[in-house]
């Protein structure tokens, strides 16, 4: 059991290095699978949790996996392939494990997904992929629990996705780039993530245009190559530092090659956060007072919905009343309840919940239930007076890579516990 136990009240200063991006290198993770021959090399992968269960479940397929943690590099030898079984044990721990099915489908014919895990945010269905696959070709058994995903050959298709999904895309993208022939996809999601995904692939031989413009094409290829490719900074990780600074009215140097945090930076501008850019490093600097803020999460280049939750935080820090309105997820208002548990006014109604600020927070023990709700009790614990524990540790290691020693680096007052319980 991994705790986070945070004592509030330091200002953050200096240089924060920003990890690489999750959801960039869990799909690399599963393009490194196509490539028969050869070995592939990820760089500035971040050592986290759903790396390692991204690890954990490569070998379980048959492929050789190196993790040099301090070089934050993988080694992916990919040339056996032999198992098409997702087991339930590893799969259902992270979201990404969903991103192994094209690379098992076009190098056994077959992908069996035990389970799919990730983050409890409410409904988060499937159906854009299989019915992807079907489109392709695929015949796709869908039990009670275990998915069957059968297919000879894929042949290219038009395929359209309802809404822009983003390992959707991904996963559509890499079962087309070794189909039989073209596939257009449709209303295909657009986030830098997706796109850096695309360069990996485009490097391994794959042919693949319009990234970035909601209509991607792939020309199918015989065979994909191993590359070199180092994974783009996570804007989440980012986002949260930037956070961090203005809650607690710090000064932080950005360090992740040429970050850009959109509408995050906006919206902390809005509220008083000073942005520089300043060559290949970005500074933020608060005086720790903030105005209020309104928030629509949407897919990119909206507001996005993972920073939603560290955003709630950082309203409940703000002077005046800030509405937020989730349109991504039906379940990711869970942190309300445990941000009222240390004093903050949050009130829930569906999708929107309103923040009324500034109430001073104040220490205690909460509960992550999932990724993003426990770094947004790391940021309160950071800003509320008192002693915080959050648990479950674990799902904040998810996404975050030394997550403590990163932000004691910079004055905070964090450690991370383990304890058998
Ligand atoms: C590993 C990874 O990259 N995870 C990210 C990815 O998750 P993920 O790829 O799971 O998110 P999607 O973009 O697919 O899902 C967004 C919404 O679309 C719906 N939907 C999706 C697919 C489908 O087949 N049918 C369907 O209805 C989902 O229920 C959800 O409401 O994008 C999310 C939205 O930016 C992020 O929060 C996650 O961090
Ligand atoms: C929802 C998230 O992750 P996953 O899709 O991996 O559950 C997240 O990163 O906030």
């Amino acid at each position: 059991m991994v705790r986070y136990r945070v004592r509030g009240g330091n200002a953050l200063r200096g240089t924060a290095f920003i990890q690489g991006a999750k959801n960039a290198v869990l799909p690399m993770i599963g393009a490194a699978l196509l490539a028969p021959k050869g070995r592939t090399v990820l760089r500035n992968v971040p050592i986290i949790e759903d790396v390692r269960r991204a690890v954990e479940l490569a070998e379980a397929v048959g492929a050789y996996v190196e993790l040099h943690e301090s070089e934050r590099t993988l080694v992916i030898d990919a040339s056996r392939v032999d198992s098409p079984v997702l087991p339930a044990r590893i799969a259902r721990r992270f979201r990404g494990s969903v991103l192994f099915t094209p690379a098992l489908l076009h190098r056994l014919g077959e992908a069996i997904v035990e389970g799919v895990g990730g983050c409890n945010l409410g409904s988060r269905n499937l159906d854009f992929h299989y019915l992807g696959y079907k489109r392709l070709g695929a015949i796709v058994d869908e039990e009670e629990t275990v998915i069957h995903v059968k297919a000879s050959g894929l042949t290219g298709a038009t395929l359209y996705l309802d809404t822009p999904s983003h390992t959707g895309t991904e996963n559509l993208i890499m079962a087309a780039a070794l189909a039989n022939g073209t596939t257009v996809i449709e209303n295909a999601a657009l986030e830098p993530e997706v796109l850096d995904v695309i360069d990996m692939l485009t490097k391994m031989g794959a042919r693949i245009s319009g990234g970035g413009t909601g209509f991607i094409t792939v020309e199918g290829v015989d065979e994909l190559h191993a590359v070199e490719h180092t994974v783009m900074p996570d804007r989440l990780d980012a986002g949260v530092f930037a956070m961090a600074a203005a809650i607690t009215g710090g000064e932080l140097s950005l360090v992740g090659t040429g970050l850009d945090l959109g509408v995050v930076r906006y919206k902390l501008e809005q509220m008083g956060v000073e942005f520089a850019r300043q060559g290949a490093v970005l500074h933020v600097r608060s005086e720790g007072k903030l105005r209020p803020i309104n928030i629509i999460t949407d897919t990119y280049p909206g507001f996005a919905t993972d920073l939603q939750s560290p955003m709630m935080t950082v309203a409940a820090l703000a002077d005046g009343t800030s509405y937020i309105h989730e349109r991504i997820f039906d379940g990711r208002f869970a942190l309300a309840g445990e941000l009222n548990k240390m004093k903050a006014n949050v009130e829930v109604d569906g999708s929107r919940a309103v923040v009324r600020g500034r109430t001073p927070l104040t220490g205690t023990q909460v509960t992550a239930h999932d990724l993003r709700s426990g770094i947004a009790l790391v940021l309160a614990g950071l800003a509320a007076e008192g002693e915080t524990v959050i648990d479950s540790g674990y799902l904040i290691d998810r996404g975050h890579a030394h997550l403590a020693a990163r932000m004691r680096a910079l004055g905070a007052d964090i450690t991370r516990e383990i304890s058998e319980r």
